[in-house]
């Protein structure tokens, strides 16, 4: 059974006369940060000129850059994309790290596939929100949390787990639940899930099910409502109730058709190819390929996104999407 904590389990007073630099504000960094804050907290935040740091200040952090935000804090959270981590960690965070402090990441990846080494004068943590960035933010407005995993890769200080719990309370995950993992666990997990069944299965299925309907003659707006709007609907339902609570609550012809055709769409050989990305994952390959496209300048993302930006279900998304939210 999985070690799980709440927030009985852990207590901010690790982070009490700490400063925690939260390093990047976009997705990650601004959620964190804030729900830091707002736990009582002392947060800087730690960037390089632009867009992020004029909102971090007018959001009312003290902003310095990487380097400097390092030097005066304690605890480093690392919330900048995962392939710019090495080289601002090489430059502008190990050079400047003491003895005793902490270093928390929000996945895995840089360390896990060592294109992060840490010295072994530090704690090296990480509590990752399986969850956006935006809900990090919303749910804890909302006094609520997401669920996170912790895991500690370096412990120092022998407090590590500490720092990291309080870290996870300061977020607000021990609020729903913070199960304890390892960066391998965690790195390996997270990738698998968003690629096979998260971002790109979703995705997948929801085009092919809309390039279905279409290509048979229906409406695209239709279709757009069948597949993409309603798989919102249906999903807050397995998520609030269940896989049988959801299907509890659809008609009984959805649950005799859903049960009996799903198996024979999503079939056995959709598992064997989830395998393969899992093995991908889990040999290196897949970190090594997008290490090698990142250093291209992302010609394989940039094309692939391209792509999707034009796809029918995506302009008349646009339309639908004004009908109902009014932008
Ligand atoms: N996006 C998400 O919801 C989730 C992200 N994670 C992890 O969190 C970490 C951060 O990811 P995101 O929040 O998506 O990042 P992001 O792409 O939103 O980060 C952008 C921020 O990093 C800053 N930044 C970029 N390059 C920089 C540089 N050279 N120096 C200083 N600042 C720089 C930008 O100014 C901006 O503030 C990653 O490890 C990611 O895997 C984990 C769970 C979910
Ligand atoms: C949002 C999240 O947890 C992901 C899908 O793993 C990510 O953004 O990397
Ligand atoms: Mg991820
Ligand atoms: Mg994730």
């Amino acid at each position: 059974m999985a070690k799980i904590y709440t927030d009985r389990d852990a207590s901010l007073d690790p982070l009490r006369d700490k400063t925690i630099a939260v390093i990047g504000y976009g997705s990650q960094g601004r959620a964190q940060a804030l729900n830091l804050r707002d736990s009582g907290l002392d947060v800087i935040v730690g960037l390089r000129p632009g867009k992020s740091w004029e909102l971090a200040e007018k959001e009312g952090f003290k902003v310095y850059r990487v380097d400097e935000a390092v030097k005066r804090a304690d605890v480093i959270m690392m919330l900048i994309p995962d392939m710019v981590q090495p080289e601002v960690w090489k430059n502008q965070v190990e050079p400047h790290l003491r003895e005793g402090m902490t270093v928390d990441f929000a996945h895995g990846f840089t360390v896990h596939y060592g294109l992060i080494k840490p010295p072994e004068f530090v704690d090296v943590v990480m509590v990752a929100p399986k969850s956006p960035g935006a809900k990090v933010r919303e749910e804890f407005l909302a006094g609520r949390g997401v669920p996170a995993l912790v895991a500690v890769y370096q412990d120092y200080s022998g407090r590590a787990l500490d720092t990291a719990l309080a870290i996870a309370k300061g977020i607000g995950a021990t609020r729903a639940g913070v199960i304890e993992t390892t960066f391998k666990e965690e790195t390996e997990t997270d990738l698998i899930g968003e690629q096979t069944v998260l971002v790109g299965g979703l995705m997948e299925l929801i085009k092919k099910g809309f390039e279905t309907l279409v290509e048979l003659g229906y409406q695209p707006e239709v279709a757009y409502f069948e597949v993409l709007n309603e798989a919102k609907l249906i999903m807050d339902l397995i998520w609030r109730y269940g896989i049988t609570g959801m299907l509890e609550r659809v008609s009984v012809t959805a649950r005799y058709g859903g049960l009996t055709v799903g198996p024979k769409v999503i079939d056995d050989r959709v598992k064997e190819n989830m395998k393969k990305a899992a093995e991908r994952v889990r040999s290196g390959e897949f970190a090594r390929e997008w290490v090698e496209e990142y250093r291209k300048g992302m010609p394989r993302l940039q094309k692939l996104l391209e792509d999707t930006r034009s796809h029918e279900i995506e302009r008349v998304g646009k339309e639908m999407r004004r009908l109902l939210f009014g932008d």
